[in-house]
């Protein structure tokens, strides 16, 4: 596995490292001593996926408050999508910063997203299904999200939104909010 930071404090993403040979290759894709060399969380309670069926669909911007906050390991398993995770630590050099990732089923790339992000992705094509691990439960109560469309974060999504939920579509903006946002 080869790690790189990112320009966000604590997230990172992983390249797979295979070991090919006439049928294909094998590759970790988490392993926890790597992982915890690096500071990373490496232990996971839940697997998702999640199948978008129309190139433009966005998921997000989700995270759980503290005490409940989660890292996410993603990956996109079919398809392509734009991965874009915002900094939430108030504390943090790369407060309220954004980064985007081109994460697909060629480049199998992994983001690692901390706990205190928020996390959302825009598909690319269609049929797209993204695969993650979590590290925390899921705790409704705890569930916080950003405006996938907010101009206090900037975020410029390749395409135009084709599929939203009611309930991404109705997240309030950040400076409608009382800090801490996490
Ligand atoms: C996240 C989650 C949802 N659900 C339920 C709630 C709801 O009825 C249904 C669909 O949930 P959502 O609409 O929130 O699904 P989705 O918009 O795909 O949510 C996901 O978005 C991406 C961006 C993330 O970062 C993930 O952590 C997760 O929040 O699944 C669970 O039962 N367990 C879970 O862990």
């Amino acid at each position: 596995m080869i790690f790189h930071r990112t320009k966000l404090d604590d997230a990172w993403t992983i390249e797979l490292e295979p070991y090919g040979d006439q049928r294909g290759f094998f590759a970790r894709t988490m392993c926890r001593s790597e992982f915890a060399k690096r500071g990373l969380i490496s232990e996971y309670v839940q697997q998702n996926t999640s199948f978008s069926v129309r190139r433009g669909t966005l998921r997000g911007f989700h995270y759980q408050v503290r005490p409940h906050g989660e890292a996410k390991l993603v990956r996109c398993i079919r398809g392509a999508i734009l991965d874009v995770i915002v900094d939430l630590r108030e504390a943090s050099p790369s407060y309220l910063q954004h980064q985007a990732f081109e994460l697909t089923d060629a480049n199998r790339y992994q983001l690692y997203v901390p706990p205190g992000f928020a996390h959302a992705f825009q598909t690319l094509s269609d049929d797209v299904e993204v695969c993650y691990l979590v590290s925390t439960p899921y705790h409704p109560q705890a569930e916080r999200g950003l405006r996938y469309s907010d101009v206090r974060l900037g975020v410029e999504w390749p395409l135009p939104v084709t599929v939203l939920s009611e309930k991404d579509s109705a997240w309030p903006l950040i400076d409608d909010r009382r800090a801490p946002l996490y």
